[in-house]
């Protein structure tokens, strides 16, 4: 499904923890479904600024808007209808570990089914064939069956993903969902994300701990220090000198140790003879 211009706006946005600003005066505008990477040292912001976007944690100051509403004070029937538009992404999969893969990615739709079809696991006949088809364009289908744990890092998060995909989300919010996983998972992982972008026209907003990989995989790259956002431009224009300022970084500092290795990856498998 295609969907017109969506823009998020992000106004002036400050989230607290007693005397520390994890985010703060935080302005940002996207429009339509462009793919965002947010980058950034340990501690810069970018969990807490994609939970307050999802609404887990909520903004001490400013305001969040998707279209004409506003989302920042949401609350019950509202809010988790605002949380399945924006569907969330973690490092660690948050899977229940020892539920088989289709149930897992069938809880996507929780938000709309009523307690009693929850507590007995009842769940729609087109809703576990939609689970299917979304595992099967996910490469993963042949997997429903088994339990999560089963599944290897990435797979686990392309599960997660298709959990999200259940949603039908506008937005789909990331957070270092590549962190966890080996060179090759992560790349598998961030192409399922592109693509999602790309055929969806889904908006896709992802923290990423590497500066590579943002650079390969997003039209837009925003980047922040000790909660504010110090660059919002394009990869091209992310050189390594404001690489150095996002990560606050001395002349020592090197590209090497922001990167997932997925440019290596790329390099070596070129290398190889066909
Ligand atoms: N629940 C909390 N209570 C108190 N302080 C918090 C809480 N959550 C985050 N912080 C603080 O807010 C700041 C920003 O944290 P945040 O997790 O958003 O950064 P981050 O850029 O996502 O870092 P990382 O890449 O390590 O996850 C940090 O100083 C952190 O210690």
């Amino acid at each position: 499904m295609i969907w017109g211009i969506c823009v998020l706006r992000i106004d002036k946005l400050t989230k607290r923890f007693g005397a520390n600003a994890a985010v703060e005066n935080v302005s940002i505008t996207i429009e339509g479904s462009a793919m965002i990477g947010v980058i950034g040292a340990s501690g810069a912001g970018k969990s807490t600024l994609l939970r307050m976007i999802n609404r887990l944690a909520d903004a001490s100051e400013g305001a969040i808007w998707y279209q004409d509403r506003e989302v920042t004070h949401l609350t019950g029937k509202a809010k988790r209808q605002w949380q399945s538009e924006c569907a969330m992404i973690f490092q660690q999969f948050n899977l229940v570990p020892r539920m088989d893969v289709v149930s897992n990615v069938l809880h996507g739709t929780l938000n709309r089914r009523s307690t009693l079809a929850t507590l007995f696991n009842l769940y729609p006949t087109e809703d576990i064939h939609r689970a299917i088809d979304i595992l099967d364009r996910l490469g993963i289908a042949e997997n429903a069956p088994k339990r999560a744990e089963a599944l290897s890092g990435g797979q686990q998060q392309r599960v997660a993903i298709a959990r999200a995909l259940m949603q039908d989300p506008k937005i789909i919010l990331a957070d270092e969902p590549i962190a966890s996983l080996d060179p090759m998972n992560a790349q598998i992982v961030m192409d399922a994300l592109r693509r999602i972008h790309d055929e969806d026209g889904r908006m896709v907003i992802a923290n990423l701990h590497t500066l590579d990989t943002a650079r390969r995989y997003c039209d837009r790259v925003i980047g922040m220090r000790k909660g504010r956002v110090v660059f919002d431009g394009t990869p091209e224009q992310l050189t390594t000198g404001v690489a150095r300022d996002i990560y606050g970084a001395g002349a020592e500092f090197s590209e090497a140790t922001t990167s997932t290795d997925i440019a290596a990856l790329e390099a070596g498998r070129e290398a190889l003879p066909a």
